[in-house]
């Protein structure tokens, strides 16, 4: 048993949650729960009044985060105490957004001039590149970008370029590898030309199977094209933590961009492994990203709780995993340019709180990260809302607009804008048996028709939703708006008093596969192995070999 499930806030919560109303009651009762239940920080405006909670639930849930010490938690990162424990590390990321001025002491040394260096280090690296004064190995300036990387080192640079698309350089492309599939390399390869692709390694360990097999594929591909060993220099840099092996790999020295042990994969994207979004946006707007990730850092480190806007979506989200059950949380990105956006959160929090003992070993004896998952709007409406709104599962879903395109045409975006607010009207109020029938009454239907079809009609509703809108999508906004899905993350891993900074769990998977790579090549062999890995390894040796 955790201290955490034994605390009397916990039993308050557990027993009044039984008692709340359905959100339809909770609404008619206060005429001005969007004005109460509503906040807004660093560009974004959380309308938060579409959950199962009134007065009393909001203030059990910050309760809750008193008692677990949330205040701090959270001074504790950002003054860089060694927060990961297992690893013995301090969690900085919000040092990469710091402003120059600031001073964070890490080991006696001021870790803010490091990444003002790096940043410098980048600019100089973008200037020449996007200015075409960066020659390849024929004299011609680079065209296209190619980012190799997997994890935090592929999604983070991958799903901001895509969201910024709107602030490309436009003499610039890119390409993000990071399966070990060769058809995904393959498929890149196909298209570029040798003479003016760059190539980005991105490997904070630089020790991960398929970013070494990807960038040695790659490299033969180079060479393939007639360049020589001394031409690597020029198509070739690398962004990483072990330089000694970045140099051994043959990446020249002055093309490598240092990143930290006090930097998370899946936080990394304000390091130099963002290099593909500021080549792609340039450094000023990398800079604006960095910007709004700060804002919503001192938001979060100052707010009081209950305007505190990453402890209300964290304390909400753990409300429903924890005393509704949820097992997963939706996130709907009513923004083509954001369509990547769930998939970023989901490694994010997934990575970070799928965990199952609190910080001294004791197995949680409560639910800890829910499965994260989600799309764009309006196509999910097409796809997974029908469960949304009828399956079985209670299913919490965030929203996430602009209120302006940046494409405004005709009718398009107030049409989107209807959607993603009459889904969240939907799924709070959801439709009663009796205003299905009475939808039925003028059809043809017998009586005994008309009962059985309401009954398949009926939408119980009570469905909790979060709409996130920004004035507009930029560097600034989306800036904010990711910081504040990290302290959302860490609002969760705090309270539950689990090390959400680790990743123990993906290493089994990668020894194991190492292991069954060397029986694929039949240098060792299976049966000792349990019969379906043997089974599966003797198939593929006996027909792709
Ligand atoms: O940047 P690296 O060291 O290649 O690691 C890639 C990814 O693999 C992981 O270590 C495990 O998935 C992630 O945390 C990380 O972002």
């Amino acid at each position: 048993m955790t201290e955490l499930t034994q605390s009397q806030t916990w039993y308050e919560l557990k027993a009044h949650t039984k008692t709340l109303p359905h959100m339809r009651v909770l609404f008619e009762e206060d005429r001005l729960r969007f004005d109460t239940m509503s906040t807004s920080a660093c560009g974004l405006f959380l309308d938060y009044s579409k959950n199962r909670a009134n007065s009393e639930t909001l203030s059990l849930l910050f309760k809750l985060a008193d008692e677990t010490k949330l205040v701090s938690k959270i001074k504790a990162m950002f003054d860089g105490d060694l927060i990961n424990t297992t690893e013995k590390r301090a969690v900085l990321h919000t040092a990469l957004r710091a402003k120059p001025e600031q001073k964070i002491i890490l080991d006696g040394i001021n870790i803010v001039e490091e990444v003002q260096q790096t940043q410098a280090q980048m600019a100089t690296f973008v200037t020449a590149i996007t200015s075409g004064s960066w020659k390849g190995y024929t004299g011609k300036s680079i065209t296209d970008i190619v980012s190799i990387g997997i994890g935090g080192s592929f999604l983070g640079p991958k799903i901001v370029s895509q969201a910024l698309r709107p602030y490309w350089n436009k003499a610039l492309n890119c390409h993000f590898v990071g399966n070990v599939d060769g058809t995904s390399i393959t498929e890149k390869l196909k298209i570029l030309d040798a003479e003016t692709t760059l190539f980005i390694m991105s490997s904070k360990s630089f020790s991960t199977q398929e970013t070494l097999t990807n960038t040695l594929s790659a490299k033969d591909w180079f060479m393939s094209n007639g360049a020589s060993q001394e031409d690597i220099a020029q198509h070739f840099v690398a962004v990483t933590s072990n330089v000694a092996k970045a140099t051994e790999f043959g990446i020249d020295a002055d093309n490598i961009f240092p990143m930290w042990d006090w930097v998370g994969g899946r936080y990394s994207l304000w390091s130099a492994i963002g290099l593909p979004i500021a080549l792609m946006i340039g450094m000023d707007n990398f800079r604006e990203l960095l910007d709004g990730a700060h804002e919503m850092d001192k938001h979060f480190a100052n707010a009081p709780l209950s305007e505190n806007m990453p402890v209300i979506m964290g304390l909400f989200s753990l409300l429903y995993g924890n005393f509704h059950d949820a097992q997963s949380h939706v996130v709907l990105t009513y923004d083509h340019y954001l369509r990547g956006l769930p998939a970023y959160f989901q490694q994010l929090d997934m990575e970070s709180n799928g965990k199952s003992v609190t910080l001294d070993g004791t197995r949680a004896d409560f639910s800890t990260g829910p499965v994260i998952w989600g799309g764009e709007g309006t196509n999910g409406q097409h796809a997974y809302h029908q469960l949304l709104h009828q399956g079985t599962a209670l299913i919490p879903a965030d929203f996430i607009m602009p209120l302006k395109s940046h494409n405004p045409l005709g009718e398009h975006h107030i049409q989107l804008a209807s959607n993603c607010f009459g889904q969240t009207q939907a799924l709070m109020q959801g439709r009663s048996y009796e205003e299905a029938l009475a939808e039925l009454e003028a059809s043809a239907l017998s009586n005994d028709e008309k009962s059985t079809i309401a009954k398949h009609k009926e939408m119980q509703g009570n469905k909790p939703s979060n709409t996130l809108l920004m004035d507009k999508l930029t560097p600034g906004t989306l800036g904010s708006l990711i910081a504040l899905y990290e302290h959302r993350t860490f609002v969760q891993g705090a309270i539950w008093n689990i090390n959400s900074f680790d990743q123990w769990g993906v290493e089994l998977g990668k020894t194991l596969g190492n292991d069954v790579l060397a029986r694929l090549g039949a240098e060792k062999d299976a049966s000792e192995l349990d019969s379906s890995s043997n089974g599966l390894i003797n198939m593929f040796r006996q027909q792709s070999l």
